[in-house]
């Protein structure tokens, strides 16, 4: 059963960030977004007052010298991205799953400021609707079920919202009913090896983790056994998303031997064009049965 309650104060909080339900204007870091030519599509939606971005240039040396504005390019490649993106997004939440460490809070920052699009981390909006500092409290004075409960009903209140990026708790996945919520967006797993997550986790330690959490061991093992339990008892409930960004196929596509060479930028960039990828092809189908898909997603169908 869900708890109550929590849609109270979600509401509250979610207005204040203003996310707003107005067509075609939100105030957001890239500026407000407007459609400007639908018939244009990799243009139709642009910043206002910013101008076109140039096509980027390929990697090429000059004088010798590698180019050094990588970074650059990088960024370049992400506003480019997420103006295109926009455009088939309509105004859909992307939700993002995947085991704890997989990245949503450091990616779905990004793809939020990027979208212009707010950003919310269901595990820190579970701990302000039940009062508590930090899951790993939920856990010890209630229970796992407990929170479970009311990360339903964060999601269930997120899902009835528009424009917002939600990093989901990494076993969001495991309650079909989460997925009837996350349905109604868009969702993106986070398919990350689970030794590179272990490395991740057993850099900053496993105290706020409470699945994780051990008195004792060393930390990579530790981290490294209790995800491959979970990874074993949740199966394939991560594949329930719209799309999977997997980091071993990024790496490999740049000629990296290691996921840990990969930025949060690349992620972000791969989980943008992977969405719109998943939305061209489902247009028709979004178009007939999706309840957040704005008309325009329908004037697609028809250029
Ligand atoms: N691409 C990356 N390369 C290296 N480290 C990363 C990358 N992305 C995130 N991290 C680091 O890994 C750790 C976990 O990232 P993050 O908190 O974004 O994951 P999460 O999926 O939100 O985890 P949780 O489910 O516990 O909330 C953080 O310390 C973060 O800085
Ligand atoms: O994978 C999980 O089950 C969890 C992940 C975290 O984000 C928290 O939601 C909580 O620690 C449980
Ligand atoms: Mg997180």
């Amino acid at each position: 059963m869900e708890a109550g309650g929590v849609g109270l104060a979600l509401q509250t909080r979610v207005a204040g960030f203003g996310t707003g339900r107005r067509r075609g204007g939100l105030q957001s870091p890239i500026g407000s977004l407007r459609v400007t030519d639908p018939a244009g599509a990799a243009v139709a939606v642009r910043a206002r007052g910013s101008k076109p971005v140039a096509p980027l240039r390929a990697k090429k040396s000059s004088g010798g010298h590698e180019n050094l504005h990588n970074s650059v390019d990088e960024a370049l490649l992400l506003k480019r991205k997420s103006e295109e993106v926009l455009f088939y997004l309509n105004g859909r939440c992307i939700y993002l799953v995947g085991m704890m460490g997989s990245g949503k809070s450091t990616v779905g920052k990004i793809m939020s400021e990027v979208l212009g699009y707010s950003f919310f981390d269901s595990d820190k909006l579970v701990e302000q609707a039940v009062g508590m500092p930090s899951v790993a409290q939920i856990f010890k004075v209630h229970s796992e079920a407990f929170f479970r409960d009311n990360e339903s009903s964060v999601l269930r209140d997120l899902s009835s919202m528009r424009r917002l990026v939600v990093a989901t708790g990494g076993g969001a996945v495991i309650r079909p009913v989460n997925w009837k919520y996350m349905k109604k967006g868009l969702s993106v797993w986070l398919d990350v090896p689970l030794d590179a997550l272990a490395r991740r986790i057993a850099k900053v330690g496993t105290a706020s983790r409470p699945l994780l959490d051990q008195p004792s061991g060393d930390p990579y093992t530790m981290a490294f056994s209790k995800l491959s339990m979970l990874a074993e008892q949740r199966g394939d409930a991560y594949a329930n998303a719209d799309v999977r960004v997997s980091l071993e196929e990024i790496a490999s596509k740049q000629g990296h031997d290691d996921v840990s060479k990969l930025t949060p930028t690349d992620i972000a960039i791969e989980s943008l064009h992977k969405i719109e990828s998943f939305v061209i092809e489902h247009t028709a189908d979004n178009a007939a049965g999706d309840s957040q898909a704005e008309p325009q997603v329908q004037r697609i169908q028809t250029l």
